[in-house]
């Protein structure tokens, strides 16, 4: 592919540090290709800062599957067993982390990639079309309206969800949107007790609850990452999510 051959290559080396996972070669292949169309669609959109490729393979790649590393590695103390074709839903997916990351690693699992920004959306849907990537669908809206919408709501295996929002608001975004029992992940970078706190508090009204916090550096630079499991153990009430912008303005 010629927008490939002008890009760097990717390092290929440390997957398996900690992550305990290595792509196949048709997996590698696909990352390699979603660098090339990302650098292509940085020129015109503002997708990310992160285009080193070291940088794009640990910050973007590396971090996007640390997330889901429970089940990629088949090793999850998790109280959930996700179905083979499990209904994944990446909230607020900017330039498609973690969420495209993840429909290259778990084929089988059907992956939503969801934002406001329509100009986004569609380049997400071209580099889903160019990596042949069928299990990757992409829905512009606010998870506020999407969250209240019956063919969205309750409807989610896994949420996936970084860089959005104070924890307390990804938890709002996240929770309607899941089934019962079913897990979202939230990509955090420093994470203390205090926020924890915060975090519990607003779980509580939205029927859900902390199960595991994992805390990892990342395998080159070091820089501290945490990956919270919010479980929904009850529905959540409808007056959640409130009204767009509401979650962000008075956060729970
Ligand atoms: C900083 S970017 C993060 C992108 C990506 N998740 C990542 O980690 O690289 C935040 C993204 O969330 C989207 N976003 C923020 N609030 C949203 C909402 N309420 N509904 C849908 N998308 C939202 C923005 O449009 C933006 O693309």
């Amino acid at each position: 592919m010629e927008i490939s051959s002008r890009c760097p290559k990717l390092p290929q080396q440390d997957w398996l540090k900690i992550l305990d996972w290595q792509p196949s070669p048709q997996q590698l292949e696909q990352f390699q290709n979603l660098y090339a169309q990302i650098l292509q669609g940085n020129q015109q959109l503002n997708l990310t800062r992160i285009t080193e490729a070291p940088d794009f393979w640990e910050k973007h790649l590396w971090d996007s599957l640390a997330g889901v590393r429970p089940w990629l590695v088949e090793e999850s103390s998790l109280p959930v067993v996700l179905p083979d074709d499990c209904r994944v839903i990446d909230i607020g997916s900017g330039g498609g982390f973690p969420g495209l990351p993840v429909a290259i690693a778990c084929s089988a699992w059907q992956v939503s990639l969801l934002d406001a920004t329509r100009k986004k959306m569609a380049f997400l849907e071209t580099v889903a079309q160019a990596l042949g990537l069928a299990n990757v669908k992409v829905i512009c809206d606010r998870a506020e309206s999407l969250g209240q919408d019956p063919a969205h709501r309750q409807q989610y295996d896994l949420a996936l969800i970084r860089a959005v929002g104070p924890a307390s608001v990804c938890a709002e975004y996240a929770l309607p949107l899941l089934k019962l029992r079913g897990i979202a992940v939230l990509y955090r970078g420093q994470w203390s007790e205090d926020e924890a706190g915060a975090l519990r508090a607003a779980l509580e009204q939205l029927g859900g609850e902390i199960v595991e916090t994992r805390r990892f550096k990342l395998p080159v630079s070091g820089g501290e990452r945490h990956y919270l499991y919010l479980q929904k153990q009850q529905e959540t009430s409808q007056k959640f999510p409130r009204r767009v912008g509401l979650p962000v303005k008075r956060p729970l």
